[in-house]
């Protein structure tokens, strides 16, 4: 996916900008108590069931359903332009934000639907993170600030040794602690790729997400730093649930526990022709495209 007005507006989870700016107010149910601050979240179970989406009259998804295994790591994988980050915008409410989208189905985390109509978005976006294929901490702010922006928008109310725990807490995490903890007053603008984008991921992890979507974090970056983020995802999976888009078939094989192949055959919409455990679907694929494009015959 390249960088896209999506991405501008919502740097933090694809919570709204508006919300930053503190016009809508949080209501006592959204916001949190200040020991939230420092609990950490469960993984979730996250569900798609016959998701299909539209961008006009064009559809881009058929009837997509996938179960993201709680504390797993799920790719997502398949040509360009068959709805990967469409079905990823879909699982975080943030496909919503395209004024011509539209979309049918449900996604359910821990069996909640966060499309329910008495659902927030705001909920839905904090307990499902997202961190974007472009490396995009806020570069003025410093280490420390970018981390915590996101309470903030969620309302989580921290005192300052509250607030220096959680960073310690998420640089750790985010396998960024050791590099940056003598310069936490340093801008996030001057680390590099690699950096930041773990930089972003603590951000990510600072409002607790229960499940963090990926989409392609790694192909801004060099051999090494993808390297450092693919082990701070196995990391992080025991208490996050993961759904990656990847385009890197090594980096789906190794990091992976499931993988989903999505395919749009000539002018159909995007769909899951093959759904399963990494190994399987690497080494014994049940349909022949799965095969082809795993070995890279196309794609
Ligand atoms: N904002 C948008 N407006 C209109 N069409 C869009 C928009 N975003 C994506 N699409 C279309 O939806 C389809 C799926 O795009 P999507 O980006 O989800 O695919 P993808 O599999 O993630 O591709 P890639 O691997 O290249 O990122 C494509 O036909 C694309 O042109």
């Amino acid at each position: 996916m390249a960088l896209d007005d999506t991405q501008v507006l919502a740097p933090v989870n694809g919570l709204h900008a508006e919300l930053m700016a503190g016009s809508a107010p949080l209501d006592a149910a959204t916001r949190l108590d200040r020991s939230a601050a420092l609990r950490r979240s469960s993984p979730a179970d996250l569900e798609a069931k016959d998701v299909s989406a539209w961008f006009g009259a064009h559809q881009v998804l058929d009837r997509v359903s996938l179960r993201m295994q709680s504390g797993q790591i799920t790719a997502l994988i398949g040509p360009s332009g068959c709805g990967k980050s469409t079905f990823l915008r879909i699982l975080n409410r943030m496909h919503e934000l395209v004024p011509s989208a539209a979309l049918a189905g449900e996604v359910l985390l821990d069996g909640e639907d966060i499309y329910e109509p008495q659902r927030k978005v705001i909920e839905a976006r904090r307990s499902i993170g997202m961190v974007f294929q472009k490396p995009n901490p806020f570069p003025a702010l410093s280490i420390r600030d970018n981390v915590t922006a996101g309470l903030k928008l969620t309302g989580t109310k921290a005192s300052s040794a509250e607030k220096e725990a959680l960073v310690e807490d998420c640089l750790t995490r985010a396998g960024l602690w050791r590099e940056v903890q003598d310069r936490l007053d340093a801008p996030g603008g001057g680390l590099s790729g690699g950096q930041q984008q773990r930089l972003c991921i603590a951000r990510s992890l600072a409002v607790r997400p229960r499940v963090l979507l990926m989409d392609e974090p790694c192909s801004a970056l060099d051999p090494t730093s993808t390297r450092v983020i693919e082990e701070t995802m196995r990391e992080l999976a025991p208490e996050v649930t993961i759904v990656i888009v990847t385009h890197n078939m090594q980096q789906a094989r190794r990091v992976s526990d499931e993988c989903a192949f999505f395919l749009a055959a000539q002018g159909t919409p995007g769909a899951i022709v093959e759904h399963g455990d990494t190994e399987s679907m690497f080494d014994s694929p049940q349909d022949q495209r799965t095969s082809d494009y795993v070995n890279g015959r196309f794609g």
